[in-house]
């Protein structure tokens, strides 16, 4: 099986987490800025798991070479996206440690907790598996926003998240940890019962994904529930 065998599995989940009201209108700029805000914070606290899980993927692989493969990922994390989220959020004021304080969601342990799991208590693909909707799932949206008639790279507060996305650097890196993925699911057949895990795992990461846009898009309700008390 391939990588892209999960995804059309679950395409109805895959297309709600691609084409989600939350990416159309921080592609647009008109997405609540506390919104975003509150998206970008957990999303901080999202990718120190997250980092935690590609670390885990080298503990898991059995092969200097799968070792290899998954050591850029965990430098890439720390010193790139999880940069870029730092330095936006210094703007309103925010710096690492108050990002680092902040309570996680319950979207964000939910997700970030059940990739943990799956990886601990499975193997590297079932690990990979969860880690998949992630960043393949980003490097989707990255290119189509990018070439999507609405979205605005000029006068958008949002633009920087669609460069980092949409930019070569991501999307290389991503393109290279995919054919890494193909390369182990090719000896996995998409109908045997380990081919049915994989793609309910995948699937579950894709919800969760959907569930994460959603927190955000939410943040404006509970701000107002909160107003209100
Ligand atoms: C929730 C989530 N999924 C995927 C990515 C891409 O790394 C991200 N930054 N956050």
């Amino acid at each position: 099986m391939k990588h892209q065998d999960l995804i059309n599995a679950c395409l109805p989940d895959w297309q709600t987490y691609i084409t989600h009201p939350f990416v159309m209108k921080l592609a647009d700029g008109s997405l609540d800025r506390q919104c975003f805000l509150h998206y970008l914070k957990q999303d901080f606290l999202f990718l120190k798991q997250y980092a935690r899980a590609y670390a885990l993927a080298i503990y898991k692989s059995n092969s200097l070479s799968d070792m290899r493969k998954a050591l850029p990922a965990v430098n890439t994390l720390l010193d790139g996206e999880i940069n870029h989220h730092v330095t936006y959020c210094k703007n309103w004021g925010l710096t690492e440690t108050d990002l680092e304080a902040e309570d996680e969601d319950f979207g964000t342990v939910a997700y970030t907790r059940y990739v943990l799991d799956a990886g601990m208590s499975g193997d590297l693909v079932t690990l990979y598996a969860a880690l998949a909707p992630c960043s393949i799932g980003y490097a989707e949206i990255g290119r189509y926003l990018i070439n999507h008639e609405n979205t605005k790279v000029e006068d958008n507060e949002f633009a920087s998240w669609i460069e980092l996305y949409s930019g070569d650097e991501f999307q290389k890196s991503i393109q290279e940890s995919t054919e890494h993925f193909d390369q182990l699911l090719a000896e996995i057949p998409l109908d045997s019962q380990r081919g049915q895990q994989l793609i309910n795992v995948f699937r579950t990461a894709t919800r969760m994904e959907v569930a994460f846009w959603q927190q955000g898009l939410d943040a404006n309700k509970q701000i107002d529930d909160r107003d209100k008390q």
